[in-house]
């Protein structure tokens, strides 16, 4: 009788925690203290009867029932709740997702997320419940009233991912979001970006160069493209070059930051997950990449380049105002957001347009009639009218989006009127863009690049809205137009001089097999050839 009254308080406990404390609010924050606090109610029982059990007066396997109760009740009632209770529990989608979102995490384990969404669209339909408060809208009228200028929609947990690191891409507070945007908008106004326009060439050249270093042979240009991705980030972001053109070599941020990012991005479904680790320092690299980039933001504070880069604009802003050491957690955020926003996105699209020019040649053709014109390959002003290489991005962007599955929103608290469809409030939404591009009621031939659908097939894009590669309203991308200019500039460059062909055996396989999904697009390796189109190197 004492043992059965034992296990209904345990039960019942279990019950209460979940109705007064788990169902409630967030507690990604805390994922840590809990996993530590049941880590010790299931083991520290055991420790102390060990000791002795005269002191708790129970054997192991009254304890064992004990924790059996607690944790049994707690799982039950959560998935009781989640499955028969829970607002969202309408919504169709796979049963194991309205349970835990570990369902999520173990089906992406492949780190290709957008396609398991896509698969998901494919069997459920537009609104699908992909976790026990998520639904993720696979319709474009959703993107309106979640990432509209107008909406009421704020940041999802998972935007904490840094904590108590902030930055203008992780600020979930709009004050704290709009205060530090005004800063940024600085750094990347017209006449900031004109300024870079001669660092963008001579990192195109140094490309130009490695290939004529390997004239007819197989180049894995997903590897140098990187490199140009980052070289230019650290010299336009904060004045230093990794050298990784002219070394040939990966800087070891570079790998640092590759693994870390998987990680992260695996984890995006399970933002609580990424505290766990975080904790844990399960991966070593975190703690060298977050000592390199204070090491950077230190000497980039004792330093006066003759070029003003984008944390310049942040630093004299924290110096004018609250004071460097008061700012610090914005500036190693806003200096982590310029490593990952500055470069992935910008790589992703320059892999996957080379891929599409030279799988259709007739568009690199039209792109090389247009480039006969320039009297500058790097007058930004010039190369912006561009009109079919501007297409061939815009499209590229279209299919290859490099933020595919969409960033993360919750619902304000009244909720939110999708057509017919009413979500609840404080319900995390997304809308991937892979899928919407994917939409024939979008884009007509949706699988397929036409970069015309952008300039004289205008009749081919069905719903302008399906497309918002940089986002839209408060949000949106404040880095557009440089990464325009970096891609631009490398195309030109390249189309330019050399002819290009996919090398013996490449036919793009590999580079849509390998093309990850870690919030952001990771492309896979992609094998082209090059030879001569002009007898000395073009530079104009
Ligand atoms: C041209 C290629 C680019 C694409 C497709 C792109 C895409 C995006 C998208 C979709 C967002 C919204 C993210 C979200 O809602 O969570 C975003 C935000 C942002 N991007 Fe980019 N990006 C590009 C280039 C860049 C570059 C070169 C930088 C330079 C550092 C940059 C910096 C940022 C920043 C700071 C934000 C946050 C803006 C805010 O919240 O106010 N991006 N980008």
């Amino acid at each position: 009788m004492e043992l059965l009254c034992l296990c209904a308080t345990a039960a019942s406990a279990g019950v209460a925690s979940h109705h007064l404390y788990f169902k409630h609010g967030e507690h990604h924050l805390k994922a840590p203290i809990i996993l530590c606090s049941f880590l010790v109610i299931t083991a520290l029982p055991h420790v102390i009867s060990s000791v002795g059990r005269e002191i708790t007066g129970l054997s192991t396997s009254h304890i064992l029932l004990f924790q059996v109760s607690f944790f049994g009740s707690l799982i039950l009632s959560i998935v009781l709740y989640r499955f028969f209770f829970h607002r969202t529990k309408s919504f169709p989608g796979p049963k194991l997702a309205a349970i835990s979102k570990l369902y999520h995490l173990l089906k992406v384990t492949d780190s290709r997320q957008h396609l398991f969404l896509d698969g998901l669209h494919r069997k459920y339909g537009d609104f699908v419940r992909t976790g026990p408060n998520e639904i993720t809208i696979f319709h474009p009228d959703a993107i309106m009233p979640i990432h509209g200028s107008t909406s009421r929609c704020t940041k999802t947990d998972w935007y904490d991912n840094l904590a108590p690191v902030n930055a203008v891409v992780l600020a979930r507070s709009r004050d704290d979001h709009d205060w530090r945007r005004r800063i940024w908008d600085y750094a990347f106004s017209i006449k900031a970006l004109k300024e870079h326009e001669d660092t963008l060439l001579e990192h195109a050249q140094l490309v130009q160069k490695t290939i004529y270093e390997r004239l007819d042979e197989p180049i894995n240009v997903t590897k140098w493209f990187e490199y140009y991705g980052f070289d230019v980030m650290g010299v336009v972001q904060y004045n230093q070059s990794f050298g990784m053109l002219e070394s040939g070599q990966n800087h070891w941020v570079l790998d640092v930051f590759k693994a870390g990012t998987i990680i992260l991005g695996y984890m995006t479904s399970a933002p609580w997950m990424i505290h766990i680790v975080d904790s844990l320092s399960f991966y070593g690299g975190v703690n060298s990449y977050l000592a390199w980039a204070k090491e950077s933001i230190n000497e980039r504070i004792h330093s006066n380049p003759e070029k003003q880069d984008t944390i310049g604009w942040l630093i004299d802003d924290a110096s004018k105002n609250s004071g460097v050491k008061k700012d610090w957690n914005w500036l190693m955020g806003d200096f982590l957001t310029m490593v990952t926003g500055g470069t992935e996105p910008v790589i992703s699209a320059i892999v996957f347009l080379f891929y599409h020019l030279v799988a259709d040649p007739a568009h690199a053709a039209l792109v090389r009639k247009e480039i006969e014109a320039l009297t500058s390959y790097s007058d930004s002003t010039q190369l912006n009218c561009l009109e079919h290489l501007n297409a061939c991005i815009y499209e590229t962007f279209r299919l290859h989006p490099s933020i595919p599955s969409g960033g993360l929103r919750m619902t304000p608290p009244e909720g939110l009127q999708i057509n017919d469809t009413f979500i609840p409030g404080c319900t995390t939404v997304l809308v991937p863009q892979y899928t919407l591009a994917r939409r024939e009621d979008c884009f007509e031939h949706a699988a397929e690049f036409i970069p015309e659908r952008w300039t004289t097939k205008l009749e081919m894009v069905k719903n302008r809205t399906a497309f918002m590669p940089w986002g839209m309203g408060p949000y949106a991308c404040v880095g557009k137009n440089l990464g325009l200019m970096e891609i631009r500039t490398l195309a030109v460059v390249l189309l330019d001089n050399f002819n290009i062909t996919f090398a013996p055996g490449e036919d793009g396989t590999l580079l849509h097999k390998k093309t990850l999904d870690c919030f952001s697009t990771i492309p896979g390796p992609l094998r082209l050839q090059f030879s001569c189109r002009k007898p000395v190197a073009n530079v104009i």
